[in-house]
């Protein structure tokens, strides 16, 4: 592979900016780049504004950090990780990718390879991504320009799966373009590369690859809720099952982030447009959006189980960010628990280590404690089990709160022992 090449990374956020790092150190020219300044000015500041790779990394890197879309001219791989949300009806927005490709059609450089990485309904890149660029650069698809597909599909907070880990799908638009992105990745890739068949075949894959966790985790929370019912604990439960060598070890919790629950709407999208409805992809996601409530409900149900009245109650959530681990407030689900807290009265007040405490205020319009106090708490809900919020001797803290207190951990994380031999009132789901 001729690392004299120059590749340019759309979109500077969590998969691009690793890319942009990635093939910079395998020795590529590289242009990172991005629409907005803010991010460009902390990466051209050596600073890491999505705080996975470490200001280190982007010291010690020379991609060329740019808002100047004169700078796709130059390039020859043209990578595209630009969000793609779904709308309020569920429908994918391809907003960004599409104005990403209008952008890259104004600036083309004939014969280059463009890639879209973002994760899309199966047929996005052939009827969204290359129109736009034909009817911005007045080329052709397939002539004058390629058009390919590889899905990221490192796990964000994972160190052990990061994009030189996880074996990475690629696909053209002919052959001779597939294998030379496989070429291309492998540089990049030490777990391996995948050449699927068709553009479509690797869109689908990565969709489907995340709906089969989202239906999994919605069979835990439905086996939760179940066990709840008949006054099971359900871990319990899912202990005994887990000593059968070939059960699937999943938890019950809050289904977040802003690709396990979006994107099982490509796939409904996409099979509804050809006359097919996804049941079980749909009520999976029905399952894991009413989590939420649930969590807000056992809550609720604990604080009347102690006595108190709910207007006059206050619960500290502990951890706002989607999963352990990581910084992700975006699409954390946490919110919609906080919001039914409010609706009955009850006062909450929020911390999280990752998650910066402006933007979290904003995000979930509550008081964000730097280091949480329990003094005055009627209940504790331990949301998003940080490892720093595992360690903390509840024992011993809950003596601050409002007796009796009320511990609610939502992944069964804390030692039940421990805790039930307190005055504690302790839940989990
Ligand atoms: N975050 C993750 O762990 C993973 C995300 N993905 C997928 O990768 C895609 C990107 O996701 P993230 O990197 O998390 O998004 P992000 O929101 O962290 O970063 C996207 C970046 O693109 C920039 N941008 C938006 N429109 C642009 C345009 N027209 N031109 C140039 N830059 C533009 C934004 O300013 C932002 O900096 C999404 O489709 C997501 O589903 C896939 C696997 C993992
Ligand atoms: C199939 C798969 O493992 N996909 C990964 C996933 O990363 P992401 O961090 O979004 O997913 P995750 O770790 O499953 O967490 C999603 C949400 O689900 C929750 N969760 C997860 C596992 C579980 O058993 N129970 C549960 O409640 C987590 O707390 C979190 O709120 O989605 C990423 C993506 O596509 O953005 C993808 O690259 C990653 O490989």
């Amino acid at each position: 592979m001729d690392k004299e090449r120059t590749i340019c990374v759309v979109g500077m956020g969590y998969v691009g900016l690793p890319l942009a790092v990635e093939f910079d150190r395998e020795g590529f020219d590289v242009i990172g780049y991005d629409i907005d300044p803010e991010v460009i000015s902390q990466l051209e500041s050596n600073i890491d504004p999505t705080n996975e790779l470490g200001n280190r990394a982007i010291t010690d890197s020379s991609v060329k950090y740019t808002t100047d879309s004169n700078s796709i001219k130059h390039a020859d791989y043209v990578l595209i990780a630009v969000p793609t949300p779904v709308d309020d009806l569920k429908n994918p927005n391809l907003r960004y990718v599409e104005s990403a490709a209008e952008t890259i059609g104004q600036n083309l450089k004939p014969g280059a390879i463009i890639v879209l990485e973002s994760t899309v309904y199966p047929g996005a890149t052939r009827e969204i991504l290359a129109p736009t660029i034909e009817a911005e650069s007045g080329l052709n698809a397939g002539e004058d320009f390629y058009v390919g597909y590889s899905p990221e599909r490192m796990v964000p907070g994972d160190d052990e799966h990061g994009i030189r880990d996880v074996v990475k799908i690629v696909s053209g638009q002919t052959d001779t373009v597939r294998a030379e992105l496989a070429e291309l990745y492998g540089t990049i890739v030490d777990a391996g590369i995948h050449e699927a068949p068709e553009i479509e075949v690797a869109e689908a894959a990565k969709a489907i690859e995340n709906i089969q966790r989202d239906v999994n985790i919605a069979l835990m929370n439905e086996l939760a809720i179940a066990c709840q019912n008949i006054g099971l604990d359900t871990h319990d439960v899912l202990d005994a099952a887990r000593t059968k060598w070939n059960f699937h070890n999943y938890q019950p919790g809050l289904v977040g982030g802003h690709c396990i629950p979006v994107d099982p709407f490509f796939i409904i999208y996409e099979t509804e447009r050809n006359g097919y409805t996804p049941k079980l992809i749909e009520q999976s996601r029905d399952i894991n959006e009413y989590m939420p409530t649930y969590i807000a409900d056992l809550t609720l149900r604990g604080l009347n189980d102690c006595g108190k009245v709910l207007r006059d109650s206050t619960v500290l959530v502990l951890g706002l960010s989607y999963k352990p681990g990581v910084a992700d407030i975006r699409t954390s689900v946490v919110g919609d628990t906080i919001k039914r807290l409010q609706e009955y009265g009850v006062t909450v007040l929020g911390a999280d280590p990752y998650a910066d405490e402006a933007a979290a205020s904003d995000e979930f319009g509550i008081e964000i404690q730097s280091q949480p106090s329990f003094h005055g708490v009627d209940a504790v809900l331990l949301a998003t089990p940080h490892q720093l919020y595992r360690e903390i001797d509840y024992a011993q803290r809950c003596e601050e709160m409002t007796a009796p207190p009320l511990i609610v951990d939502v992944d069964g994380v804390l030692d039940r022992a421990t805790i039930e031999s307190t005055e504690i009132e302790y839940r989990r789901v």
